[in-house]
């Protein structure tokens, strides 16, 4: 059985960047950053009130002072007046500060006659006044390279005045559920059939890493039927199989994708859960088997499947696992030869003190239930002696 740790540099080491193209900005959320996105403009281009006011100077802004209003510049609508000592101009929120002015003087604390305002209260330099470039300038970088598009993302390079933004292509990964007993949720299941979570839960990880992943139709434990899956596969970017990829009579994902020129890196590795995974190429398509216990293909999938879909998307990969550091909230016992994944609930501390990691007393890895209230995996190294609550540790935090 290969080291954890070794599978996945080999996996890394065989993915390359599948290439770029431009989207609109409106077609940019999800998407990941090809290049670093500088401002085009300055936010806001020119001071502007946060307010709706009258526009003064501060040497003025007494309570009971009186002000010749000498104009209004609606926002979009700048005046080319200059405020002088003894005026105002009338102004919105967004109305850019005419010359002269360095305050503004909410309408709320001011009350206007005709053409002449009185302040109901003093006020200061500066106040509800957005300066130029408050936000960023011309030239700032705003988003680095490698970046996940989020909605604040996209705001951010429409005020910076991109229209289209260079992106990664969404790798194509395809997702192939194999066996005689698996069913589409929803399906009418006989009394023995298993829904499939394991590829719902694993394309619902790639969208949210910016893949397009692709639910290929469910394969049965044969070889005609999993050759027919394969066969529409070599367009893909990657290809993610769950089940058969064990020792049993029906274990067929493997010989079946070897018979369709697989060449073999490795199959199974000193993990818990996921011992089963195997790992290949198939022409250009690297081919990821995982185990069929859904917990299993999903740990797999968080372990080696997403590291592998940012380098497909141009992402800097750390070399090891990013793990933090957290106390065992229980005694845990010895562990044998596998790097153990244990589902483990979290508890918070106070004064920056590590959480509390206590696993589930179940760890089964078709259990789905535990899984989703985990917040955790405990990752225990392959021989480690029986621990003590309140000893240091490692963890990996769930999506
Ligand atoms: N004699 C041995 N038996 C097993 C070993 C072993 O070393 N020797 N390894 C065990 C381990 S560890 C795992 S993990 C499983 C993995 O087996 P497979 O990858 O061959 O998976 P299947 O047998 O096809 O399925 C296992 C289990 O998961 C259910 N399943 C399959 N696909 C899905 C899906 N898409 N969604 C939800 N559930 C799924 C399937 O019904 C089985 O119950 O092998 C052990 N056996
Ligand atoms: O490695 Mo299996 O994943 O124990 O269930």
């Amino acid at each position: 059985m290969l080291d954890v740790a070794i599978a996945r540099a080999r996996i890394l080491e065989k993915i390359s960047p599948c290439g770029l193209e431009t989207v609109s900005l409106a077609n940019g959320c999800g998407r990941v950053l090809a290049s670093p996105l500088s401002a085009r403009l300055s936010n806001p281009p020119v001071s502007v009130s946060s307010m709706d006011g009258y526009a003064l100077k501060a040497e003025d802004a007494r309570e009971g002072a009186v002000l010749r209003i000498i104009g209004e510049a609606p926002a979009g609508h700048p005046s080319s007046q200059t405020v002088e000592r003894g005026t105002c101009l009338r102004l919105f929120t967004g109305s850019q500060i005419p010359a002269g002015a360095d305050m503004v003087m909410i309408q709320e604390n001011v009350r206007r006659e005709g053409e002449s305002a009185t302040l109901l209260s003093a006020g200061r330099q500066g106040q509800f006044i957005r300066h130029a470039g408050q936000d960023f300038h011309t030239g700032d970088t705003l988003l680095p390279a490698g970046r996940l598009l989020g909605p604040r993302d996209i705001g951010l390079a429409a005020a910076g005045g991109h229209i289209w933004l260079p992106v990664s292509r969404r790798p194509r990964i395809g997702v192939l559920a194999t066996g005689d007993e698996i069913v589409l949720p929803g399906d009418p299941a006989s009394a023995d059939s298993i829904v499939n979570s394991g590829a719902f839960m694993i394309i619902a990880l790639l969208q949210s890493l910016g893949a397009e992943a692709i639910l290929l139709p469910l394969a049965q434990d044969n070889a005609d039927s999993l050759s027919a899956a394969i066969a529409q596969t070599h367009t893909l970017d990657m290809l993610v199989t769950i089940g058969g990829a064990s020792v049993g009579t029906y274990d067929r994902v493997r010989s079946t994708l070897e018979a369709h020129g697989l060449t073999l890196d490795f199959w199974k590795i000193a993990m818990r859960p996921g011992k089963p995974l195997m790992f290949g190429q198939l022409g250009h398509t690297p081919v990821l088997g995982l185990p069929g216990n859904p917990v299993a293909a999903l740990v797999c999938s968080l372990i080696f499947v997403a590291p592998a879909l940012r380098k497909l998307l141009g992402q800097t990969v750390p070399e090891e696992m990013e793990t933090e550091p957290a106390l065992l909230g229980a005694d845990v016992g010895e562990n044998d030869q596998r790097l153990d994944f244990m589902r483990c609930r979290l508890t918070p501390q106070s004064n920056g003190h590590p959480p509390l990691v206590t696993p589930f007393s179940s760890q089964d890895s078709a259990q789905l239930n535990i899984f989703a209230q985990s917040q955790a995996l405990l990752l225990r190294a392959p021989f480690a002696p029986a621990e003590k609550a309140g000893t240091p540790c490692r963890i990996l935090r769930l999506p």
